[in-house]
């Protein structure tokens, strides 16, 4: 008997998300009305969706393959806070016209993340609409060991995550550079404006990677089971972040620009410092888009967290203190103390 023929929206699922398995994560994937997820043994599920609409949270003429890429990025960073392992995600996608080579580089994309952390695509929704993306990312972690905002002590250290010679507030100048080349005032429009055409271009090259490509610290989050106290993933800002950690654990913290091996200047990229640590530093505080790990641990933990960062090929750089009195505090470059305030990326703001 001839098979039945696929419409349009389901032959559009078959050719761009339906894959032979490739984990044993999901025993039934795409094409039922459920998929059926097996989480480890005596494991807890950790669930997180994120939604990324066009005009909002891309730009819609972005490399598909890119966007395919941070979709599932973004979700998987809040996996990678709470330091589980991933082993599923769901895709529900509003399109508003079926462009197959757009959905086979925006597949590619997904798909080759997904790969690099067996996190299978076991289902979700299509339907015709404005450029929306929802993922809801399904990972395990064992009971107790996942790291809860709640979790930080007044003493404990502050660390956020980088790699090497990138940094906080990377994205952002590249979000902000790009908005001025489409005609937009960004805050920095001013300072950006007065550089030179090939430098604006030669920063945008350097850091256009961490806004459109940003890597889930996945390892990071996993090695730091036991060591961290509290974790946040850094995706509306620095100040913002840590302020749901502070708010959470009850304290309020110091943040240092610079003093030693401390200090958030060493979380800041060559490429961003160029335009003056101020400069550098108030990108970093305020951020957006960075998709890195912010946490805390006590002191006695400091050689473990650098080994944990080592192993991941990562920097793990002190910036300050949480502290009983709340706030959060800002010791600047001349040793000044000031108040932070907020000013992290709100969509109702
Ligand atoms: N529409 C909603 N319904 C229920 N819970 C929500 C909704 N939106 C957000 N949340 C929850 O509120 C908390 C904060 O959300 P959000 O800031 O998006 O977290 P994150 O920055 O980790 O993605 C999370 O626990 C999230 O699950
Ligand atoms: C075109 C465009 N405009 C603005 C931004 C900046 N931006 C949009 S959403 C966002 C914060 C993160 O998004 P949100 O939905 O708050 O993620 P969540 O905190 O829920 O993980 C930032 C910095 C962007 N990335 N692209
Ligand atoms: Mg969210």
């Amino acid at each position: 008997m001839p098979a039945l023929p696929r419409s349009g929206e389901f032959a559009l699922i078959d050719r761009h998300f339906r894959r032979p398995p490739v984990s044993r994560n999901a025993t039934v994937g795409i094409g039922d009305d459920c998929a059926l997820l097996a989480p480890l043994p005596n494991e807890q599920l950790a669930i997180s969706t994120d939604m990324l609409v066009a005009g909002r949270h891309f730009f819609e003429d972005v490399d598909p393959a890119a966007l395919g890429h941070k979709a599932l990025a973004v979700n998987l960073s809040d996996l990678a806070a709470c330091g589980a392992q991933p082993l599923g995600a769901t895709l529900a996608i509003a399109l508003p016209a079926v462009d197959d080579a757009w959905l086979e580089a925006f597949a590619s994309g997904l798909f080759a993340l997904a790969d690099a952390h067996a996190c299978e695509l076991v289902g979700g929704d299509t339907t015709r609409g404005p450029l929306t993306l929802s993922l809801t990312v399904f990972g395990s972690v064992p009971p107790g060991s996942a790291h809860l905002r709640s979790g930080a002590s007044a003493g404990d250290d502050i660390y956020v995550s980088h790699a090497p010679l990138q940094g906080l507030g990377d994205a952002r100048l590249a979000l902000q550079l790009q908005q001025l080349a489409r005609g937009e005032t960004p805050s920095a429009a001013a300072t950006l404006q007065a550089l030179d055409t090939r430098l604006r271009h030669h920063l945008l090259h350097m850091t256009r990677v961490r806004l459109e490509l940003p890597q889930p610290r996945v390892a990071l989050g996993l090695a730091l089971r036991g060591i961290a106290s509290a974790c946040a993933d850094l995706s509306d800002g620095l100040t913002g972040d840590l302020g749901h950690i502070l708010r959470a654990s009850g304290l309020g913290a110091s943040l240092k620009a610079l003093d030693g091996a401390e200090g958030l200047l060493h979380a800041c990229s060559p490429a961003l410092r160029t335009l003056g640590n101020d400069f550098a530093l108030d990108m970093a505080l305020a951020g957006g888009d960075d998709y890195e790990l912010v946490f805390t641990a006590p002191p006695a933990r400091r050689e473990a967290v650098a080994a944990a960062a080592a192993r991941c090929g990562l920097c793990a750089s002190r910036i300050g203190r949480m502290e009983p009195q709340p706030g959060l505090r800002w010791i600047d470059l001349e040793g000044r103390q000031q108040t932070l305030a907020a000013q992290a990326f709100d969509h109702f703001a």
